[in-house]
């Protein structure tokens, strides 16, 4: 097969709701998944052994980087031992709440299923998946909106996109997923608020007056710790964003604007800070 060179897209959480924690350890959720337009690229080309490299030098690229662990998963799991040589253009921030890492290894079980011809099923692959992360299964079997209940790891397709542009921002800070679910404040006794209805007549019929709804648990604990973070969504709102919130466990925040022209004014003054962004266009897909 010749070289195939592969978008990674990266997401954010439209609401995040934490009801419960399992006895493992792990935290029941309820949240929606949404695509946005910031990619890493992988490359993957011809070799008889197992190798990566990355752009970003402070990634490894041995079995710690969720490619190289993506690949091996696959490979033991289909006892194949082919060979790729794996190139990651790293463009997404990690430890932002954008799934960088989580997309990237769904990319390479996808990619290198076809490229070794493996030919495992969709339901092999998912369990490969969730091991290699909660997030990892949607980024392998989603392009556009999608409920996720469960861990993160039970996807329902709303076969819906967002129809306003969104702005991201990483304000650069680094926040751990295992920090952040140490230290959010738990509020398990919460009935939550349908999350799948309220997207869908957002996106549906502008319904916008239960945008409150869409919580990220994360937030408070986050924005105490790190009142830089809180700042940004803060900015976000006052260059005519309708709606902000933070992404994932952070440090990332977003924004929804209606004008182009707000959006771009909001990204400008986030580049003034230093702060890498990222802008959306109405109805994106990961759709390749
Ligand atoms: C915050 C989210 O990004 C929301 O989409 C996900 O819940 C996190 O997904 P992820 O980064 O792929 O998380 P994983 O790499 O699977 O897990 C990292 C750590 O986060 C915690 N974790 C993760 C997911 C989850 N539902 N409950 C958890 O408590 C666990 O301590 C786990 O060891
Ligand atoms: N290819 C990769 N890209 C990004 N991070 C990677 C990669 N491989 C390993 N990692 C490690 O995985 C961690 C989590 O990466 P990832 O980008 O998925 O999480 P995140 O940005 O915190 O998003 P989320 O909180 O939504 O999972 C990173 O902080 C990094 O240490």
């Amino acid at each position: 097969m010749c070289p195939v060179s592969v978008k990674s897209f990266a997401k954010i959480n439209l609401g995040l709701l934490i009801t419960s924690k399992r006895s493992d350890g792990y935290h029941m959720l309820e949240t929606v998944f949404a695509p946005i337009d910031w990619c890493d690229t992988i490359e993957f080309s011809h070799s008889d052994t197992l190798s990566m490299c990355c752009t970003d030098s402070a990634l490894p690229v041995d079995e710690n980087n969720l490619c190289m662990r993506a690949a091996k998963a696959l490979q033991e799991s289909a006892g194949c031992s082919a060979g790729v040589s794996i190139t990651l253009d790293k463009r997404i921030p990690f430890g932002a709440g954008l799934g960088g890492g989580s997309s990237d290894a769904a990319t390479v079980l996808r990619t290198l299923n076809e490229f070794w011809n493996v030919r495992a099923s969709l339901a092999d692959l998912h369990a490969l998946a969730v091991r290699l992360g909660a997030d990892v299964p949607y980024f392998l079997e989603m392009t556009g909106l999608a409920f996720a209940r469960g861990i993160g790891d039970e996807l329902e397709d709303l076969s819906l996109r967002l129809p306003f542009h969104i702005v991201t921002v990483f304000p650069e800070e680094h926040i751990s997923t295992v920090w952040a679910y140490k230290h959010f404040y738990p509020r398990f006794e919460r009935t939550p608020p349908d999350l799948k209805q309220l997207v869908m007549a957002l996106c549906l019929e502008g319904e916008r007056s239960c945008l409150g709804a869409f919580e990220n648990d994360f937030e408070p604990a986050v924005f105490d710790h790190y009142p830089g973070v809180k700042k940004v969504k803060q900015d976000l709102l006052d260059s005519g964003s309708f709606y902000a919130s933070l992404s994932g466990s952070g440090s990332a925040v977003f924004g929804f604007f209606d004008k182009r022209e707000d959006a771009d004014g909001a990204l400008m003054k986030m580049r003034q800070q230093r702060f890498r962004t990222s802008i959306t266009a109405p109805g994106f897909s990961m759709e390749q």
